[in-house]
C-alpha cells in the first residue's frame, strides 16, 4: 500500500464535528453556494437590461454578450477542475477564485456608476468606453470566479461526508440544488427592484450601481462564511489531474492507432486498446466509460441554447408586455423568478410523486428518456414564446420603415384647422387636437397648407423617422420635432409637453424650464399614477396621469392654464401602452422549468452514475461545457440568423431542439447502462488487484500499526 493510499483513507475516516449526523462543515458551505448563487443570479437578472439601456447596446449585441460571458461562466470550470486537482486542492482553489469572483463583482458595481463620467452632468455617461472596458473586466472576472469553483463546491461538501454517510450525502445535494434556486429566487426578486430605484450624484438615473453593488457584498458575505469554517473542513490534498492524464490516454491511442494503421496490424476490439502499449487496463477502462458519456452529451448543448434564453431574449420580451398584476408590479427581469420558484415546487414533486407514479404504472423512464422528454418540453416552451410575441406584435405601433417617414399634426392655434399635405392628404384638426395618428408617407420632401390662412410651407421628413408638426398660436411659425420611433426603454413612459401658454413654465420632471409655443424633450417616468406641477412663479398648478408601461404622451397646454386649474392640459397618445399582460409568458417558463428538471436535475444524476470515481471531475467539467457550447450556438444563430421577425427566430430554435431531440433519442437507445464500481472491480480482478474492501481493512490495520508505533516512540522518548 503506497502512502499516498493511506492519507487518503485517513483523511476520509477523520472524525469531524456532526449535528444531527451531518457533519458541521457542511452547513458552512450551503450558505457560501446560497450566497454565491444570489450573488450570480442577482447580477446576471439585470445584466442584458444594463447592456440594453446603460451602454445603449442593441438588443441583438445585448443577447450576443450575455451569451459569451454565460458560455465563459461554463467553460471555466474545467479550468477550476484542473487548478484543484493538480495543485492548489478544493479548499484553496475555492478561496482563491472567491476573492477573484468578489473583485469582479465590484468592478462591475463600479463600471455602472454613470457619474464617475458625467462630466456634463447631463445624465448620460460621457466616456462609454470606460465602461464598457471596466464591465468587461468586471465580467471576465466574475466568470472564472464562478466557474472556477463551480465543480469545487458541491465536491468539496462530498467531501466532507464519510463513506457510511451516503444517505446523508444525498439530502445534502438535494438541500444543495434547492440553496441555489433558494439564492438565484432572492436575488432575481431583490436586484431588479434596486435596478429600478433612481440613484445618483449629479442626476437621477435607473441604480445600476446598487443593483449591481448588493450581489458584489453578497460574494463577498460568501467568501468570510467559507473561510469562516475553515477549521472544521476535512481538505483533501490535490489528486492529480486526471483531466489531463484522460487527454494524455486518449492523444496516446490516437496516434498508436494512426502509427498501425496499416492492415498488417490486427484490429483491436474498440479503438481505445491502442493505448494498451503504455497505459493500464484499468485507466483505459475508465476512460472508455467517459467517452461513452461524452459522446452522448453531443446533442445536449441545444438544450441550453434554448434554456439560457430565458435571461435575454425572453427578459427582452417582457420589456414589452404589461406586469401590473393588480396587487403588484412586476418588473421585465424579475419575470426570471418564476424558474426557481417552480423548480422549489417541482423538484419534489417530480421525485415524490410524478415518478414513483410513472414507475407503478410499469412504464420504463429511464434517464435518457426523461432528458429527451425534457428537451420536447423546452421547444414546446418556445413554440408559446413565438405565439405571445405574435400577439405582442399585433399591439406594436406600425413604426416606419427605412424609406418611410410618419407625421403627426398638433394644433395649438385657438381654432380649427384645414392641414393639407403635399396636396394630397387633408386633416381637420380642432383647437388644442392632434391628427387621429401618424400619416404615413413614402416621400420626404413635403408641402403643408393652412388652408383658411394660406399659409403653406415646405418641409423635409427624416427617412424612417417619425415626426410631429407643432402649429402654435402663430401658425406661419409651424416647425417639425421628432418623435420617439420605438417602445420606451425597460417598459417606461416618454412624455413631452408642448406649451401653448403665453410665457415660460416650470414642470416637474423636465430638465429645463420651457419656452412659449416650444415643445420640450421627452423625458421618462415609470408606471403609475404621476403627478405633474407646472408653475411660472407666481402661479402654479398640478395634474396627474396614470401611467401603463411602454407609451408614450404629448401633454398639449393651452393659454387657459391657470384660469382652469391645469385640467384643460390635453393628452395625447403617441404609442399605446403595453397591453399584452406578462401572466402570458407563465406557461412558457413552465414549460421550460419542467424541461430543466427533466433534464438538467436528470442528466447532472446520470452523469455521476455512470462516472468511474475518480473521473466524476471530468464528467462534471464536460457536463457544463455542454452548457458554454448552448450559449454559443445562441451568439451564432442570433448573429448570422437575423430574422427579421422575432416570434420566426423562436421557431426555428423549437425546431432545432426537436431535431436534436430525435437525434438524441436514437443515441440513447443503443446506450447501455452501466455500473462503473462493477467494471471497475472485474477489471481489477481479472489484472489480479485486491479488492477494495480488502485494501481498506489493510488501511485500517497500518493506520493501529503506526499508532502503536508512534506510541512505542514516544514511551522510549520519555524513558530516555
Ligand atoms: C441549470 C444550471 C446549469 C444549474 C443550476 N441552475 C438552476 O438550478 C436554475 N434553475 C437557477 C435559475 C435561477 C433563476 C433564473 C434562471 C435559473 C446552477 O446555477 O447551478
Amino acid at each position: 500500500m503506497t502512502d499516498e493510499k493511506m492519507d487518503e483513507t485517513k483523511k476520509k475516516t477523520k472524525k469531524t464535528a456532526e449535528c444531527c449526523g451531518f457533519p458541521v462543515s457542511i452547513f458552512f458551505i450551503v450558505v457560501n453556494e446560497f450566497c454565491e448563487r444570489f450573488s450570480y443570479y442577482g447580477m446576471r437578472a439585470v445584466l442584458v437590461l444594463y447592456f440594453r439601456y446603460f451602454l445603449l447596446w442593441d438588443d441583438d449585441l445585448a443577447t450576443s454578450i450575455y451569451h459569451a460571458f454565460v458560455a465563459l461562466c461554463y467553460l471555466t470550470p474545467i479550468m477550476g477542475a484542473i487548478i484543484a486537482d493538480s495543485w492548489l486542492g478544493k479548499f484553496k482553489t475555492i478561496i482563491y477564485l472567491s476573492v477573484v469572483y468578489a473583485v469582479g463583482q465590484v468592478v462591475m458595481a463600479v463600471s455602472t456608476i454613470h457619474d464617475i463620467t458625467d462630466t456634463d452632468r447631463d445624465g448620460t455617461p460621457n466616456n462609454f468606453t470606460l465602461h464598457i472596458a471596466l464591465s468587461m473586466l468586471g465580467l471576465i472576472l466574475i466568470a472564472l470566479g464562478t466557474g472556477g469553483i463551480k465543480p469545487c463546491v458541491a465536491a468539496f461538501g462530498g467531501d466532507q461526508f464519510q463513506e457510511h454517510q451516503s444517505r446523508q450525502l444525498n439530502t445534502f445535494f438535494s438541500v444543495f440544488y434547492l440553496c441555489i434556486n433558494g439564492g438565484s429566487l432572492l436575488s432575481t426578486l431583490i436586484t431588479p427592484v434596486l435596478r429600478a430605484q433612481e440613484c445618483g450624484i449629479h442626476t437621477q438615473q435607473q441604480c445600476y450601481p446598487l443593483a449591481f453593488g448588493v450581489p458584489a457584498a453578497l460574494m463577498v458575505v460568501s467568501l468570510v462564511v467559507f473561510i469562516s469554517g475553515s477549521g472544521m473542513y476535512v481538505k483533501t490534498d490535490p489528486e492529480g489531474n486526471i483531466i489531463w492524464a484522460v487527454c494524455k490516454c486518449i492523444g496516446f491511442a490516437i496516434k498508436n492507432r494512426f502509427r498501425h494503421r496499416s492492415s498488417a496490424h490486427p484490429k483491436r476490439e474498440h479503438w481505445m486498446d491502442w493505448a494498451n502499449e503504455k497505459y493500464d487496463k484499468l485507466l483505459i477502462a475508465q476512460v472508455k466509460m467517459v467517452l461513452k458519456v461524452l459522446f452522448l452529451y453531443i446533442p445536449l448543448p441545444m438544450f441550453w441554447t434554448l434554456f439560457d434564453q430565458k435571461g435575454s431574449r425572453w427578459t427582452l420580451q417582457a420589456t414589452t408586455m404589461s406586469g401590473d398584476f393588480r396587487a403588484f408590479i412586476l418588473q421585465p427581469d424579475q419575470m426570471q423568478t418564476v424558474n426557481p420558484i417552480l423548480i422549489l415546487t417541482m423538484v419534489p414533486i417530480m421525485d415524490r410523486i410524478i415518478f414513483p407514479l410513472i414507475k407503478k404504472c410499469g412504464l420504463d423512464f429511464s434517464p435518457l428518456k426523461r432528458m429527451t422528454v425534457g428537451m420536447l418540453f423546452a421547444a414546446m416552451a418556445f413554440v408559446c414564446a413565438a405565439l405571445v410575441q405574435i400577439e405582442i406584435d399585433k399591439t406594436l405601433p406600425d413604426f416606419p420603415s427605412s424609406s418611410e417617414s410618419q407625421l403627426k399634426v398638433v394644433n395649438m392655434f385657438n381654432s380649427s384647422l384645414n392641414v393639407t399635405i403635399s396636396h394630397k392628404d387633408t386633416l381637420l384638426i380642432d383647437s388644442l387636437e392632434s391628427s387621429a395618428g401618424y400619416v404615413t408617407l413614402d416621400h420626404q420632401e413635403i408641402t403643408v397648407s393652412l388652408n383658411s390662412s394660406g399659409i403653406t410651407k415646405n418641409f423635409s421628413l427624416i427617412a424612417g423617422g417619425r415626426q410631429t408638426l407643432i402649429i402654435p398660436s402663430d401658425p406661419s411659425v409651424m416647425y417639425l420635432k421628432e418623435d420617439i420611433k420605438s417602445k420606451p426603454r425597460e417598459g417606461r413612459n416618454a412624455v413631452r409637453f408642448v406649451n401653448g401658454w403665453t410665457a415660460v413654465l416650470n414642470i416637474t420632471n423636465l430638465e429645463s424650464n420651457l419656452e412659449p409655443t416650444v415643445i420640450s424633450n421627452y423625458s421618462l417616468v415609470a408606471q403609475g399614477t404621476r403627478k405633474f406641477v407646472l408653475s411660472n412663479g407666481a402661479q402654479s398648478c398640478e395634474f396627474s396621469q396614470t401611467f401603463g408601461f411602454g407609451s408614450s404622451y404629448t401633454f398639449l397646454i393651452p393659454s387657459t392654464l391657470f384660469s382652469t386649474d391645469c385640467k384643460s392640459i390635453k393628452a395625447v397618445e403617441d404609442i399605446q401602452p403595453n397591453s399584452v399582460h406578462m401572466a402570458l409568458q407563465i406557461p412558457q417558463y413552465f414549460l421550460i422549468t419542467t424541461g430543466e428538471v427533466l433534464f438538467s436535475v436528470t442528466g447532472l444524476q446520470f452523469s455521476y452514475s455512470q462516472a468511474p470515481k475518480n473521473m466524476k471531475s471530468v464528467l462534471q467539467a464536460g457536463w457544463l461545457c455542454t452548457n458554454a457550447v448552448g450559449n454559443i450556438i445562441v451568439l451564432i444563430v442570433a448573429e448570422l440568423g437575423k430574422l427579421p421577425k422575432q416570434w420566426a427566430e423562436y421557431l426555428l430554435f423549437a425546431s432545432l431542439l426537436v431535431a436534436v431531440s430525435v437525434i438524441f433519442s436514437v443515441m440513447a437507445y443503443f446506450y447501455t447502462y452501466i455500473d462503473p464500481a462493477e467494471v471497475e472491480a472485474q477489471i481489477r480482478s481479472e489484472l489480479g488487484f485486491e479488492p477494495e474492501e480488502e485494501k481498506k481493512k489493510e488501511t485500517l490495520e497500518m493506520e493501529d500499526k503506526d499508532k502503536d508505533q508512534q506510541n512505542e516512540q514516544e514511551v522510549k522518548q520519555t524513558k530516555i
